[in-house]
């Protein structure tokens, strides 16, 4: 399956929470608004920087070389977005493990089908992620040398400063688990929510010591980071993006007062499993 879908939807852009003001920060950082001209900022809830203890949420704190990034991002605005009224394509591999040669045969693992690029992204995933995830989750995510085809869906969106993404559970009934998500040329702040009332995971597959009694976690996602979802935090957990142009962020220094993070324009690459029935292309996702 090489098919390409392309569409424009579920993108949603509001005006954020706005509360009340804060004062002005002052920042050298270029990716950061100058806020002496403006007497009132727009406060939203201040992102973390670090992962939320969320079961099964993964956030390693390595980043995508900015070649890999450049290379990435140069090839997608031209594939599938330059000169065309859409914002999400959704592209398609099957992996398979009974390719010829060994470097065809690591290749064919990824996914054939995918773009070259996506294959060099995920390679670079599966070797920054291997000391970084759990070796079970790893394995899901990166099925070993003889492991059963499987078909991969990579999902780009295309997301302008304002945009953002509704609140949701990727597809139970077309999507597996195991997800990893990477940000390009811009960050966001990612929301995830405690699904209400009913964990949507089997109970085995959510097991957790932490007994953690907050609802909602902002979370900042900077360019170039990677971001893995699996079992709880795939199954009893909505993500979403709110949509607005800035971002509060906690500074790293946690003394410092939050800083403004100004969204650019943001791609994000979303690596998912078919469920097995549902690699055909269907409705809408996520
Ligand atoms: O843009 C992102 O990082 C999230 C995308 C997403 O959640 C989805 O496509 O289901
Ligand atoms: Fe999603």
């Amino acid at each position: 399956m090489s098919t390409s879908q392309v569409a424009m939807i579920f993108m949603t852009q509001n005006a954020g929470d706005e509360v009340t003001c804060l004062s002005p920060v002052d920042s050298g950082d270029s990716d950061m608004d100058s806020l002496f001209d403006e007497p009132c900022i727009p406060v939203h809830p201040i992102a973390i920087r670090t992962a939320p203890p969320i079961p099964g949420l993964f956030f390693p704190p390595v980043f995508l070389p900015r070649e890999l990034e450049d290379e990435i991002a140069t090839q997608c605005m031209h594939l599938y977005f330059e000169g065309r009224n859409v914002n999400q394509v959704m592209l398609f591999g099957r992996t398979t493990s009974d390719a010829g040669g060994d470097a065809d045969d690591k290749d064919a693992r990824m996914g054939k089908g995918l773009p070259p690029f996506l294959i060099s992204l995920l390679h670079y995933l599966s070797d920054v992620l291997r000391h970084s995830i759990p070796d079970a989750l790893y394995n899901v995510l990166f099925p070993p040398r003889g492991a059963p085809s499987r078909a991969r869906q990579a999902i780009v969106n295309l997301y302008h400063p304002g945009e953002g993404i509704t609140p949701h559970v990727d597809l139970l009934n077309r999507f597996d688990d195991g997800i990893i998500g990477v940000s390009l040329r811009s960050g966001c702040v990612m929301t995830f929510e405690r699904v209400a009332g009913k964990p949507t995971c089997e109970q085995e597959r959510c097991h957790s010591d932490m007994v953690e009694s907050q609802t909602r976690w902002d979370l900042h996602l900077p360019e170039r980071s990677i971001l893995v979802l699996s079992k709880d935090a795939r199954y009893g957990w909505t993500h979403g993006i709110p949509g607005r142009t800035h971002d509060l962020v906690e500074s790293e220094d946690k003394e410092q007062e939050p800083r403004l993070v100004r969204r650019g324009t943001r791609l994000s690459i979303t690596f998912r499993w078919l469920l097995p029935g549902a690699d055909i292309v269907g409705g809408p996702d996520p």
